[in-house]
C-alpha cells in the first residue's frame, strides 16, 4: 500500500512550490509531498516563493513573495488598487489565460463531484473588450477622518478599499456612485456607523441600463428620514441628467444583506428599462438582473440553442427573476411558466410579459422546489424544463420532483460550478446524461464563471 507522505508546516514558514492550476477564488494552486498551497497572486506553470501564512487541515494558504519563474500570461494589471480590493482576483492573467482557466475550473468541478471525466466541455465564451461590463454597483458608505468613501472591502477583512473609479463598471455606474457620495458629504447626511449603529446612508446602489442608458440610484439607509432629502434629490438630478429613478431602501437591521423589506420612490419612475434583443425589462431595485448584459445575450442564445425549442413545447423557467430566460423562449414555446421569490421580480416579470405583448407567459410568486412539486402532483407536463438557481443550486426537495417527473429536456445555468458539479452527480444516478457544459465569462477579470448544461435523459 503506498503510504501517504505527511509533511507539517507552519505559519511563517517560506516554501518553494511550482504552480500547477488556478483555484475557484482565482488563487494559484500548487503541492509539496500531496499537501494543497494556495497562493494568492500566483500563476500555473509559475514557480513562486511563498510565505506560510495560514494551515488548515486539508489545505495551506501562503502569501506570493517572490516569482522565480514567471508565466508568460502574467500582465500588469490595469486597475491601481488591484491588490488591496476583493472585487478582482484574475486582472494578473492575460484574457486567453483566464478564459482556460474557466473551462479549466468547469472541468474540474464536475470530475471532483459528479465524476465525470468525459463529457464535452467548450471553450469558454469570452467579451472583444472584458471591461466596462458591469451594470450595477452597490457599495458600502464609510466616514473616515471627516471624508465619505465608497468601495469595495479589502479582501478578507472589513477595511474599506476606497474605489474612485472601477474599471469593471460601466462608466455612469462609476459616475453615479462618484457623484452621489460626493453630495452626500457636502450636505452632511450623515453615513452609517455600523459599530456605534448610528447615522443613516449604508449602501449606494447605482444600475443602468446598456442599451438605454436609464438610470437608477438607490440610497440604503437605516432609517426612514432623510435630512435635507429635497437639495439631496434636486443636485443628484442636476449633476447626473440621465438619471431616470431615484429610489430609497430602507433596512434598519444590523446584516450583511444589503437591501431591507421596504422600498419607496424618492423621484422619477420606479423601475428602469433594459433592452436586451429586443425585449424590453423593467427593472426595479430589489430585482435580480444579469450584471453583464453583453454577455447575457451570449448566454440566453445558449440557453435557446440548447433547449431547441419547435413552439409546442410547456416550458418551465425556474428561478426566472424578471422573467428574462422565459420572455426569450416565449416566442417559440407554447407556453412558459416561471417562479422566482422575490415578489418585486415576479411583478417586474409580469410587467415586461404585458409591455412585450406575451400572452403565453405565467409567473407565480415561491419558491421552485415548493410550487413545482404541486404542480407535478396536480398531473402538470413539462416539456422543457430550465433552472438558473442561485450560487447554493438545487434544493433537495426540487431535484428530488426532477428525478419524479423526468423532463426529457433539461438545461441547468449555473453560477457556481461546485454546486453544479454536486447537483448533476445527483441527476446522473437517477437517469440523465451530460450532452455538454457550454462556459460564458459573465464577469471578466473574476474567478466567476457561469455555465449552461444541457442535461438530456438516457434510454
Ligand atoms: C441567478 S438568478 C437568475 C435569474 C434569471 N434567470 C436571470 O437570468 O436573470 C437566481 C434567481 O433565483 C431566485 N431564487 C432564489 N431562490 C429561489 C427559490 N428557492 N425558488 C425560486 N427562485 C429563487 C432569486 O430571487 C433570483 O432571481
Amino acid at each position: 500500500m503506498k503510504q501517504k507522505i505527511k509533511t507539517s508546516f507552519h505559519i511563517g514558514q517560506v516554501v518553494e512550490v511550482e504552480i500547477k492550476k488556478i483555484g475557484i477564488n482565482g488563487e494559484g494552486v500548487g503541492y509539496i509531498n500531496r499537501q494543497v498551497l494556495f497562493v494568492p497572486g500566483a500563476l500555473p506553470t509559475e514557480i513562486v516563493v511563498a510565505k506560510i501564512e495560514k494551515v488548515e487541515k486539508n489545505f495551506v494558504i501562503a502569501k506570493l513573495i517572490k516569482i522565480k519563474k514567471r508565466s508568460k500570461q502574467r500582465i500588469k494589471p490595469l486597475c491601481s488598487v488591484y491588490e488591496q480590493c476583493g472585487g478582482c482576483t484574475l486582472q494578473h492573467l492575460d484574457y486567453e489565460g483566464q478564459l482556460d482557466a474557466k473551462r479549466e475550473l468547469v472541468r474540474e468541478a464536475v470530475e471532483k463531484y459528479a465524476n465525470l471525466k468525459e463529457v464535452e466541455i467548450r471553450p469558454t465564451i469570452g467579451m472583444d473588450n472584458p471591461w466596462d461590463y458591469r451594470n450595477k454597483a452597490q457599495l458600502p458608505l464609510r466616514e473616515i477622518k471627516g471624508k465619505v468613501l465608497t468601495g469595495l472591502y479589502e479582501m478578507g477583512s472589513h477595511r474599506l478599499v476606497d474605489i474612485s473609479s472601477c474599471p469593471i463598471q460601466h462608466p455612469k455606474v462609476n459616475e453615479m456612485i462618484q457623484v452621489a457620495r460626493d453630495v452626500i458629504q457636502e450636505l452632511g447626511i450623515p453615513i452609517y456607523d455600523e459599530r456605534k449603529r448610528k447615522g443613516i446612508i449604508k449602501h449606494l446602489v447605482a444600475r443602468v441600463g446598456f442599451e438605454t442608458e436609464e438610470a437608477q440610484l438607490t440610497l440604503i439607509t437605516a432609517t426612514e428620514e432623510i435630512p435635507r432629502i429635497k437639495e439631496l434629490i434636486l443636485e443628484l438630478r442636476y449633476r447626473l441628467p440621465y438619471l431616470k429613478s431615484i429610489m430609497q431602501n430602507i433596512n434598519p437591521l444590523k446584516t450583511s444583506i444589503i437591501f431591507g423589506n421596504k422600498t419607496k420612490i424618492l423621484w422619477g419612475e420606479e423601475r428602469i428599462i433594459e433592452r436586451l434583443n429586443e425585449i424590453e425589462f423593467s427593472l426595479s431595485p430589489r430585482a435580480f438582473f444579469q450584471l453583464n448584459p453583453e454577455q447575457t445575450v451570449k448566454l440566453y442564445t445558449e440557453v435557446e440553442k440548447a433547449a431547441a425549442l419547435t413552439g409546442n413545447e410547456v416550458v418551465i423557467d425556474a428561478y426566472c427573476g424578471v422573467g428574462t430566460i422565459g420572455l426569450w423562449l416565449a416566442k417559440s414555446a407554447k407556453e412558459v411558466h416561471g417562479m422566482d421569490i422575490i415578489k418585486e421580480a415576479i411583478e417586474d416579470a409580469r410587467k415586461n410579459a404585458e409591455a412585450g405583448g406575451y400572452t403565453n407567459v405565467k409567473y407565480t410568486l415561491g419558491k421552485a422546489e415548493e410550487i413545482l412539486p404541486k404542480w407535478v402532483n396536480n398531473g402538470f407536463q413539462i416539456d422543457v424544463l430550465i433552472v438558473d438557481p442561485p450560487r447554493t443550486g438545487l434544493d433537495s426537495k426540487l431535484l428530488e420532483t426532477i428525478l419524479q417527473v423526468k423532463p426529457k429536456r433539461f438545461i441547468y445555468v449555473s453560477c457556481n460550478p461546485s454546486t453544479l458539479g454536486k447537483d448533476l452527480a445527483i441527476l446522473l444516478k437517477g437517469g440523465y446524461q451530460v450532452e455538454y457544459i457550454q462556459p460564458i465569462d459573465m464577469f471578466p477579470q473574476t474567478s466567476h464563471v457561469e455555465s449552461v448544461a444541457k442535461i438530456v435523459l438516457t434510454g
